[in-house]
Order: C-alpha cells, then structure tokens, then sequence
C-alpha cells in the first residue's frame, strides 16, 4: 500500500501532477476541495470575518481524505493535512484569527493527528513538494482564472502569497511524517512539454524505489501497479 501526498503554494501544480501520477501509477487520486467548497469565495471576500471557518472546513475534508487514503491501497492526494496548520498560522499571524480561534484550531488538529496515529497505517509514504518563485505561481494562478484569487480582485493579495512562500520553506524542511522530495515547478512544464512530465515522472518513480516502495526493476511498460 503505497500513499503519496503532494504539497506547495497555490497555483504550484498539486491538482495536475495528482491526476498525472496517480494516471501513471494506476493509483487513486484524492483532489482539494476547491469548486465545491462554499466557503472558499466566502475567504476571499473578507478573509477576517471567514479565516477560521474556512480552515475548520479544510480540515475536516482533509482529514476525511487522510483517514480513506491511510485505509484504502495506493493513493495520490493533492494537498493534505500536514499543510493545514501552514495555512491556518499565516492567517492568524495576519490577524485573521482570534486567540480562542486559535486555541480551539489547534485542539482540533491535535485531536486528529492523534486519530491518525491509531490507524493500522499512520503516515504517508512519500511527500511530494513542488517548488515555485512567486513570478511562475502568478502565472499560473492567471492561467487558472479563479476571479477571486487575482491580484485584480484584491491587491493585497501580493502581500499574502509573498508571505505564503515564506512560509513553505520551514514547513518543507521541518516535514518529518514520511521521506520527501522536491520537484521544480518553474523549470519543468509537466503540463504541456511531455518530456518534463517524463523527467519529472522519473524522478518520483526513482525516489519511490530508494524508499523501497517500488521495485528496483519496475519499469512502467511492464507493471501492472503499485507495490502492495
Ligand atoms: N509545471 C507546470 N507548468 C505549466 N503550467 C502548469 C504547471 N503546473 C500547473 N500548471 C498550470 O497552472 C494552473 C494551476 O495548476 P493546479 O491547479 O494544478 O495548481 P495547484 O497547485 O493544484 O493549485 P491550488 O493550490 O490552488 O489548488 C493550471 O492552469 C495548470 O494547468
Ligand atoms: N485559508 C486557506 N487555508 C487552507 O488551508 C487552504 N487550502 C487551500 N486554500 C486556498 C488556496 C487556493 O485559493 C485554493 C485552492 O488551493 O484554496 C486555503 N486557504
């Protein structure tokens, strides 16, 4: 049972390499919740008044999505729970939370991690962060067109992306809940250029077998899947 969790800022590419790997590995893929998520435009209108709502929702489809990814065989997810309190902190530290907000956020998180650590399978088998400078993460958030995550809808959003990325760079190497690799979402195009998806394909599938999570012989032409 192989589960892999992909992490970085928005717009990185999580969604894409998720539905790519887990395509190529013949693994489950498990999304963000984004466009079903009533709260999300609800953030982004006055993020104060809806910092912690939104975060208790993350949370709580993330730890639904954990928990089914923990139990169930090989697995790709998009974003986890182990980026949730990223997330939460940089908004608090920006004054969106209040100190009770923050108190009961954090016995929330405990509560669940404490949950995690009873399940038969406890953490993930890889963590997979994509790298990206704030120009590439524009770009891409552009490109995406979200209306409410555009530097047009409200300016201050350079502020709280800048911040963002600094906030992925301690996270990534305090990350200690499974081995863990970088991928470089500015160098490489996994979306169009097929020989980066493959440069960038072969690069996890080298990191999974020196973790002992894939054969030292698997070769994608001839495996059926996974290593169970
Ligand atoms: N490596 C890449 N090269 C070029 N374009 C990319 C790359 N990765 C993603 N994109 C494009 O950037 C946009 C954002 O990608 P995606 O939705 O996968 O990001 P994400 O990390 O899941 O974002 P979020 O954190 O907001 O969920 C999409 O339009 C996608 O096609
Ligand atoms: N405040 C806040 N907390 C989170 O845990 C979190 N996770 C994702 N997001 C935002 C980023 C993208 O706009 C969009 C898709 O990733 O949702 C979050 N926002």
């Amino acid at each position: 049972m192989t589960v892999i969790v992909l992490s970085g800022p928005i717009g990185a590419g999580k969604s894409s390499l998720t539905s790519i790997l887990s395509d190529y590995l013949g693994t489950k893929p498990f999304y963000e919740s984004v466009d079903d998520n009533p709260v999300l435009p609800l953030f982004y209108a006055d993020p104060k008044k809806y910092a912690f709502l939104l975060q208790v929702y993350f949370l709580n489809t993330r730890f639904h999505s954990i928990k089914a990814a923990l139990t169930q065989n090989n697995n790709v997810l998009d974003r986890s729970i182990y980026e949730d309190a990223l997330f939460f902190q940089m908004n608090a530290d920006i004054g969106r939370a209040t100190p009770e907000e923050v108190d009961t956020y954090y016995e929330l998180l405990h509560n669940m991690m404490d949950e995690l650590e009873r399940m038969p399978k406890k953490e993930p088998d890889l963590l997979v962060h994509i790298n990206v400078y704030y120009e590439t993460m524009i770009k891409r958030i552009q490109k995406r067109g979200r209306p409410y995550e555009q530097l047009s809808y409200d300016a201050t959003l350079e502020d709280y992306y800048k911040r963002l990325l600094e906030y992925y760079k301690p996270w990534y190497e305090k990350y200690d809940y499974s081995p863990k690799m970088e991928i470089d979402g500015d160098k490489y195009d996994f979306i169009a250029s097929e020989k980066d998806r493959k440069i960038v394909l072969d690069q996890i599938v080298a990191k999974l077998k020196e973790v002992g999570k894939l054969p030292a012989d698997w070769d994608k032409s001839t495996a059926i899947k996974l290593d169970a």
